[in-house]
């Protein structure tokens, strides 16, 4: 479902992105984790198709993100993959309501009014149906966001620090409904520095740390290398820390899924300008 080869990302002459390779199938969370400024929304936007790649291949749902011998964006791909930043751009001028009716429109979803009232319903949003994007709470903000992201249901969905804002149950909520989305078949990603709250969720995490994949695989599998590590951030700590022990094999990881689950073809990697 999201096959990643050898991702690079330059702005001016920095290398944000390094080299990052990893795949992902139906059913399968991941955890994207680092530091500040590893690289882990650079990576996103570019699965996003929000900025282009400066070399490397990323392919999702069985296409190219981006295609860089037609220089174009498959708007049909996009239908696929949902993106919500860390701090979702909402319109200013609709209310909660119109942005879901908006949504749903533009995507063709079919009984979409229905499907906006439970998600309203299930993101404690109905009392705020008819207020302005504006008046909203951060948390409401990027519950609204998330609404949006599910009315199409997409088979990839691209979470940037979902939690930040939302209160407990908020939380317990989004989490929850990440588990259901990835049951029903999607490919979750979402970055997070609240480890101990995604650690129950990720079948797999992505370590990033300057702009390098310091660990891929299954997420009992990072547990397992470093077995004095009580918990997820602990492992964390291990792996990015200077004197770690765990060494990277060339390219990506012990668990490299390349190797294990998918064998990327030469032909599916493009240079991007
Ligand atoms: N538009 C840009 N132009 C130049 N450099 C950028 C740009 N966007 C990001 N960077 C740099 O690229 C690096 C990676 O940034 P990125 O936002 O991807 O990190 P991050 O892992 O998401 O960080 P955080 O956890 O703080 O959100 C940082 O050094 C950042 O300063």
């Amino acid at each position: 479902m999201i096959h990643v080869h050898d991702l690079r990302k330059l702005y001016d002459d920095y290398l944000a992105v390094d080299g990052v390779s990893f795949s992902l199938h139906p059913g399968q969370i991941c955890g994207l984790v680092g530091p500040n400024g590893a690289g882990k929304t650079t990576t996103m936007r570019c699965l996003a198709g929000l900025i282009r790649a400066t070399a490397g291949s990323i392919e999702i749902a069985g296409g190219r993100i981006c295609d860089s011998s037609t220089q174009r964006d498959s708007i049909a791909l996009k239908r696929q993959l949902a993106y919500v930043p860390d701090d979702p751009p909402l319109f200013d001028d609709l209310t909660v309501q119109q942005h879901l009716d908006f949504i749903g429109r533009i995507y063709g979803v079919t009984d979409h009014l229905a499907k906006a009232n439970s998600l309203l319903s299930q993101f404690d949003l109905q009392n705020k149906r008819d207020a302005g994007a504006t008046t909203l709470s951060r948390g409401m903000r990027q519950k609204l966001a998330v609404a949006c992201a599910y009315l199409y249901d997409p088979s990839v969905l691209l979470l940037d620090e979902p939690l930040t804002g939302l209160d407990p149950p908020g939380i317990r909520t989004l989490l929850q409904s990440i588990r259901d989305r990835a049951a029903s078949g999607a490919t979750i990603i979402i970055s997070s520095h609240l480890l101990a709250m995604i650690e129950d969720v990720c079948t797999h995490l992505l370590v990033m740390q300057n702009g390098k994949a310091k660990y891929f695989g299954e997420s009992a599998d990072l547990r397992s290398q470093f077995p004095e590590a009580a918990t997820l951030e602990a492992a964390y700590f291990a792996a990015t820390s200077d004197h770690s022990s765990y060494a990277p094999l060339p390219g990506l990881s012990a668990i490299d899924p390349l190797n294990s689950h998918h064998q990327v073809t030469s032909q599916s990697t493009g240079v991007y300008s």
